[in-house]
């Protein structure tokens, strides 16, 4: 997936962001190279959407900076961004499956042939042929959270951003989620996911951002962040202790 005008690495740096005056989060400075899979661990309401938010800039940072590399400038000439996100509660169109990915291509610039052979391809990589003519909105809830993958993959992203898409999931559905996401990070798609759930993040993080009241207390290898936390809050969240 990368190419000469990669976007990666994302750099944020000493990011914040306030709401009512109030901080509501700060992040910091973290970076993400290309590939892999950085989860985004914290208890609830530790921050890690609104700082997803912030990468993908559906927020803009009220502190600090959220840069991408060169070859986001070369997108920002015509050609896509290159960063996608699935949400936690899919927002499905009210139209087909297929309506669904085809909108997202649109929405994105793509043109006639190109759009059919994702739309294709999407379809079969995520296993919803037999649904392309359903409305998305009759999908089980897995189902749609596939389509969700599905359509933020249509658009080729480098970076692709999840926030808890397991979340309202029950565990099956959650495996399958969990497989498709190894399989996108073997083909060379870069992602990071925020959870709140210890197991998964021990299944599938090779990195650990570990966020406590906002603050980003530890950013390590999943392995050393498993084996030792640095921090006490880390500490206490992995033995299932209640965070204030
Ligand atoms: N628009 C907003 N205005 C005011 N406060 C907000 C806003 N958005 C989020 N917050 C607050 O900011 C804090 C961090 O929220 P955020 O949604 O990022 O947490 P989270 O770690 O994703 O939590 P969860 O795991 O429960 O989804 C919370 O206290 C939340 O109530």
């Amino acid at each position: 997936m990368l190419s000469v005008s990669s976007i990666l690495p994302l750099t944020v740096e000493a990011a914040a962001f306030f709401g009512d005056g109030k901080l509501l989060v700060a992040p910091n400075s973290f970076v993400i190279p290309a590939g892999g899979l950085t989860v985004l661990l914290g208890p609830n309401g530790a921050g890690k959407s609104l700082t997803l938010r912030l990468c993908h800039g559906l927020l803009t940072p009220s502190r600090g900076t959220v840069r991408w590399a060169a070859g986001a400038e070369a997108r920002a000439k015509g050609q896509r961004k290159g960063h996608a996100m699935v949400f936690q509660k899919p927002i499905m169109l009210r139209r087909s499956v297929e309506a669904n990915i085809t909108h997202a291509l649109a929405a994105a610039g793509s043109n006639g042939a190109e759009r059919k052979t994702r739309v294709t391809q999407a379809l079969q990589r995520f296993g919803l042929g037999e649904r392309a003519g359903q409305p998305a909105r009759l999908l089980s809830g897995g189902e749609q959270q596939r389509l969700a993958i599905a359509r933020a993959w249509a658009l080729r992203p480098e970076l692709l951003f999840l926030d808890e898409p397991t979340s309202q999931l029950d565990p099956a559905a959650t495996r399958q989620i969990e497989e498709l996401l190894s399989g996108l990070v073997a083909e060379g798609i870069t992602v990071m996911m925020s959870t709140h759930d210890l197991g998964q993040a021990r299944r599938l993080a090779d990195r650990v951002l570990f966020l406590h009241r906002g603050r980003l207390v530890e950013d390590a290898l999943a392995k050393d962040f498993f084996a030792g936390p640095h921090s006490a809050e880390a500490r206490a969240f992995l033995a299932g202790e209640l965070l204030w």
